[in-house]
């Protein structure tokens, strides 16, 4: 919980949980780069959109480029033509003459003008194909990088901020492929222009270059203002999103209502939306302001232009006729260099998110567990050795040199108080989790050496907070294994059975075809119970030789507690399975052939019922204290 605010108002984020992640920092270097590295960086951004075009379609990537090229070059010969035509009707000698020397420069002007109308038609068709293929390409490779990250990357608060921005950046990536080939087409237009006013003359050249950059160097650092706002604000912008979540979603409504906190969380939607349009009002004025400076420079230097033309004709270094040629390129430079600008513009800013996104998938990358040896068989034997675990950011390790060792045919209950350990132990067993420090062994393997995906082939977790699967009823019991011969709907109708969900999905109002959702029209949302019912069933489904149920009755009624207990019982009953229950329902774990007691990331006692009973300590007080509970 934060502070007081100014106006002394409790606020619920104070500013120290408000910390701009590591990689943010590095980002903001790169966005404060000098003009150089910024000149460098809008062709490099071009060469990776084109590329990740190329990959998306290699027909309409070559397609864009001849038609953009295509584009700029009829452009330029438009121009050219214009000041021709210039050049022949201010030339010497009677009018009807002139007018007729000009004509064949006319017939090109009106072709490259009637060539332009259908090349744009044309660039149009391909950017609208090429576009969507490129913006399909980079969310695919983000989140088929997101989908094999290690568990433990979404316990690091930098990580899921990087990704949340990643997938935010699209749509910039997707608006900065949309001009690419208008800045290449641009490009050709200005280097058209720039050569028909050298040939007028060499002097003419550069000028007209050099009016078109302060507009350019307005722009681009108006877009570095953005950006760096933009990093600078990730951590305010998250928090806004959170609490804007806790007000609209719908799993959230009764609580926030109940406990009467809706006008303290919209106070703070405005307090954190106020900091942050003042952030924006800053940026956008400083943005303006530096956008009029670059167009007055811009217009002075075109004016500079104009009364360089002037004095040269004054002085006889240009001949009339070739002072309307150099106005026609000059004109036609500077609105080249504009397009060329907004183009360059866009994808300077877009050239940073690509940054971002890139940053982004190969830290996901990177966050993969490395290739490891061949799959492990079905575990017979479980070792845990010294195994000590430390989430990221963390200094007290929510587990210290743990020793365990589970074998085939057994149940064993892991017990303790809340915080202890248990759930932590219970992803490391089954390789969710790579051990800090210590080694995590199935049948003497140990599983940093081994492929992490086929060892969870042989795992059914039932998870403490499992995922409400926004499919039909049926489907969330199959996801269990997707891939599982079921002839008849025998193994699904046991697991509903054995879990109680039966009844759940016999009362929906399409039965097994009923979504479980309220996102989708006919959906329906279940009760808490019945969700878990549901998560046991799906856990049953999968048919592993590992079990871990955790808290898998923590919702249930007494009937359907009792029902599930006595279905984990019976399924290891048959001796190939090892079964690890983490619960907080004592008189459940009794029957368990081992008990594992946790206390603060260690274990301090195992045995049977009787053996912890017999020994006193932590076990039995909560036992009693329970049992207590239940004599009242
Ligand atoms: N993602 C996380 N990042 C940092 N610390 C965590 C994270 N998850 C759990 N912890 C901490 O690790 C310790 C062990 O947590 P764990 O969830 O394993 O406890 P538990 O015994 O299962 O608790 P409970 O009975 O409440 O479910 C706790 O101190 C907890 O605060």
């Amino acid at each position: 919980m934060g502070d007081a605010g100014e106006s002394g108002r409790r606020t619920l984020f104070g500013a120290e949980e408000l910390e701009t992640p590591a990689w943010a920092l590095g980002l903001e270097a790169t966005a404060q780069a000098g003009p150089l590295a910024v000149a460098r960086a809008v062709p490099r951004t071009v060469a990776i959109l084109t590329r990740w075009a190329w990959q998306g379609s290699r027909r309409w990537t070559a397609l864009a480029v001849v038609v953009h090229l295509v584009s700029g070059v009829v452009t330029a010969f438009g121009l050219l033509a214009t000041a021709d035509v210039f050049s022949r009707l201010l030339a010497e000698g009677p009018t009807p003459e002139r007018v007729v020397a000009a004509l064949p420069a006319l017939a090109v002007v009106v072709a490259a003008l009637a060539a332009r109308g259908l090349l744009d038609a044309a660039a149009g068709a391909v950017t609208a194909e090429l576009v969507p293929r490129v913006e399909r390409r980079v969310q695919t490779d983000l989140y088929t990088a997101l989908v094999a990250v290690d568990l433990v990357a979404f316990d690091d608060a930098d990580f899921t901020a990087l990704v949340d921005r990643a997938e935010h950046s699209v749509t910039r990536i997707r608006m900065g492929a949309s001009v690419v080939g208008d800045l290449v087409s641009g490009s050709v237009a200005v280097v058209a222009s720039v050569v028909a006013a050298g040939i007028v003359h060499p002097l003419l050249a550069p000028i007209v270059l050099l009016a078109g950059l302060p507009q350019a160097w307005a722009a681009v650092s108006g877009v570095r203002l953005m950006f760096a706002s933009t990093l600078r604000t990730i951590a305010q912008a998250r928090r806004l999103a959170v609490v804007g979540d806790l007000i609209s979603r719908r799993d959230n409504a009764a609580e926030v209502r109940a406990f009467t906190v809706g006008g303290v969380l919209a106070d703070e939607h405005e307090r954190l939306a106020t900091e942050l349009s003042r952030e924006g009002i800053r940026v956008e004025q400083r943005r303006n302001a530096l956008v009029t400076v670059g167009r007055a420079a811009s217009g002075v230097a075109t004016a500079l232009g104009y009364v360089a033309v002037g004095l040269l004709v004054y002085t006889g270094g240009l001949a009339l006729p070739l002072a309307g040629t150099a106005v026609v390129a000059m004109r036609a430079a500077s609105s080249a260099v504009q397009t060329s600008v907004f183009g360059a513009n866009l994808l300077f800013e877009a050239g940073l998110f690509v940054e971002l996104y890139t940053r982004c998938v190969e830290d996901a990358r990177s966050r993969r567990r490395a290739p490891a040896g061949p799959a492990p068989g079905a575990p017979e034997v479980v070792e845990l050795d010294g195994v000590t675990f430390r989430y990221p950011g963390q200094e007290v390790p929510a587990l210290a040199d743990v020793g365990l060792t589970l074998r085939r045919g057994e149940v064993v209950a892991l017990v303790g108080e809340n915080g202890s350990g248990k759930s932590t132990l219970a992803k490391l067993l089954v390789g969710l989790y790579l051990p800090t420090e210590g080694r995590v062994r199935w049948n003497g393997r140990d599983l940093r050496e081994t492929d992490s995906a086929a060892a969870l082939e042989h795992v059914a977790l039932v998870a403490q907070a499992p995922v409400q699967w926004p499919l039909r009823a049926d489907d969330n019991v199959r996801i269990g294994r997707l891939d599982r011969d079921d002839p008849a709907d025998r193994a699904y109708e046991d697991a509903l059975g054995r879990s109680g969900a039966a009844e759940v999905v016999d009362d929906l109002p399409r039965g097994r075809a009923t979504v479980l959702s309220r996102a989708f029209q006919g959906g329906r949302d279940l009760s808490g119970g019945q969700w878990q019912r549901m998560a046991v069933a799906r856990g049953l489904y999968r048919d592993a030789p590992l079990v871990v149920a955790d808290e898998p009755t923590a919702a249930l009624d007494a009937r359907a507690e009792h029902a599930v207990f006595s279905s984990l019982r019976e399924l290891s009953a048959g001796g190939d399975r090892i079964t690890v229950l983490v619960t907080h329902r004592l008189a459940n774990v009794r029957t368990a052939d081992r008990i594992v007691v946790l206390e603060g990331g260690r274990i301090t006692a195992q045995g049977t019922h009787d053996e912890l009973m017999a020994a006193g300590g932590l076990y039995r007080e909560l036992f009693a204290l329970q049992g207590r509970a239940y004599a009242a």
